[in-house]
């Protein structure tokens, strides 16, 4: 069945003037000022921001191993709904995606659940274990197509396999993306460190175990010349590593998470496990540098490092939770509410943060599949309407995820998502999955 023809009436395209979208055949076959619909269903976007379909670099599916806690599909159906039309799924699965096999099993899962683009990330190291390279090459050969290799849950911290790494993914114009997190000076830590965490008795992480991994990365990836993506970063001196990066113009790019944008490690107080994430929510002065970091271009793209698990993992003591948060359905509004309702960002903005760049990073802006590409004629049409003068209050139990631990349960968020195509057919209308 060829998808149906659909005429977008007067959204705002990235935020500027309201404007016409005829989507046809997959395509944007038109975009000007009153397009005839012809026989085209009409979608009234009058007061909506059209932006490019996001897209996420950092998302965990949680399949195969634990779909207890989120599957392919249920997350792909979170993915719809926030606005996303590809993510970027972890590789920390049981088994890990550290093979041909197992990334063209998630990817070919994503192509039958239908409701976004999943890449596949693929595992930098066998099993995670920090030990032996995977077999990088035929994860990229593959039918997964993979570019972005990451052991995330865990850093690569042997010097000599990040080097190899780095190595070995630029035949075919990889990226390895770190979870910086220095083993030894992190053992058992629980919160960020500082005068808190020794108010409330938890162990701490301190800014440092990410900073040194970060400044260690960056010379390794200048020494070989290859791309190297810093995961989930959230201190002002990795935010000024990253800045020093940048201006010798090595090829370090950065995410930031929304709630590394928005959520500070006052909140461990309650003791709650839905604020325990890996790196640690961190203090006020860390959320305002993120914020200057995404705002002048050091930190390259918001990432929801989407961290889905069942409700016996995250309530229980604090100390035997589980790390991680949800974040597909709440992302762009958590963007909206810290740095476009701030002035910080445009919505021009927004659409390189979470749809140009990812793309880019993760090389899915070339080929059939295309994502993160301009809203212009002949490009596919990837495309999510916004609404961006309502606002909703967050009830993860009405959530798409099978997993419950939203740290924004009860809080009231700007913007809602009203409609997303990928490749012209809806895979939410009203807010709704069609
Ligand atoms: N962010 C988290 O706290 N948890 C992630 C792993 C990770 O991103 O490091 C997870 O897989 O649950
Ligand atoms: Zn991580
Ligand atoms: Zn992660």
């Amino acid at each position: 069945m060829s998808p149906q023809t659909v005429l977008v009436k007067g959204a705002r395209v990235l935020g500027g003037e309201p404007a016409d979208l005829l989507l046809r055949d997959g395509v944007i076959a038109e975009l000007g000022q009153s397009i005839d619909a012809g026989d085209a269903r009409v979608v009234q976007a009058d007061g909506l921001v059209a932006l490019p379909g996001l897209v996420d670099l950092h998302t965990h599916l949680r399949e195969p191993g634990r779909e207890d806690a989120e599957t392919v599909d249920t997350g792909t159906r979170a993915a719809a709904l926030g606005g996303f039309t590809a993510v970027h799924a972890m590789a920390n699965t049981d088994p890990v995606a550290d093979t041909a096999g197992v990334v063209e099993q998630v990817w070919r899962l994503g192509r039958e659940a239908g409701h976004a683009d999943v890449r596949p990330v693929g595992a930098v190291t066998v099993g995670l274990a920090g030990e032996r390279l995977a077999e990088l090459g035929a994860m990229a050969d593959s039918a997964a197509n993979v570019r972005v290799f990451s052991d995330d849950g865990r850093c690569v911290d042997d010097a000599i396999l990040m080097r190899r790494a780095l190595e070995y993914v630029k035949a075919f114009d990889g990226v390895v993306a770190q979870h910086a997190q220095e083993p030894r000076l992190t053992e058992g830590a629980q919160m960020n460190e500082g005068e808190l965490s020794g108010r409330l008795g938890l162990r701490g992480w301190p800014s440092v175990a990410e900073e040194a991994i970060i400044a260690r990365d960056v010379l390794l990836a200048a020494h070989v010349g290859s791309r190297l993506h810093i995961c989930h970063l959230s201190t002002r001196g990795s935010a000024e590593i990253v800045r020093l990066a940048k201006a010798r113009g090595l090829p370090v790019t950065a995410e930031v998470t929304p709630h590394h944008l928005l959520l500070t490690e006052e909140l461990v107080a309650t003791y709650d496990a839905r604020y325990k994430v890996n790196p640690p929510l961190r203090t006020a002065d860390d959320v305002a540098a993120v914020r200057e970091g995404l705002a002048d271009g050091t930190i390259d793209i918001v990432a929801t490092d989407h961290a889905p698990h069942p409700v016996e993992d995250k309530e229980c003591e604090w100390d035997a939770a589980a790390f991680g948060m949800l974040g597909l359905e709440t992302a762009l509004s958590v963007v909206q509410h810290t740095m476009v309702d701030t002035g910080l960002l445009s919505w021009s903005d927004v659409a390189d943060r979470m749809s140009f760049a990812p793309a880019r990073i993760g090389r899915c802006d070339a080929g059939t599949a295309a994502q993160g590409r301009p809203l212009a004629v002949g490009e596919p049409a990837n495309i999510t309407l916004v609404d961006p003068s309502v606002s909703r209050t967050v009830d993860p139990w009405q959530s798409a995820s099978l997993s419950r631990n939203s740290p924004y349960e009860g809080m009231k968020l700007p913007g809602q998502v009203v409609a997303t195509f990928l490749r012209g057919r809806p895979t939410v209308e009203d807010g709704a999955l069609t």
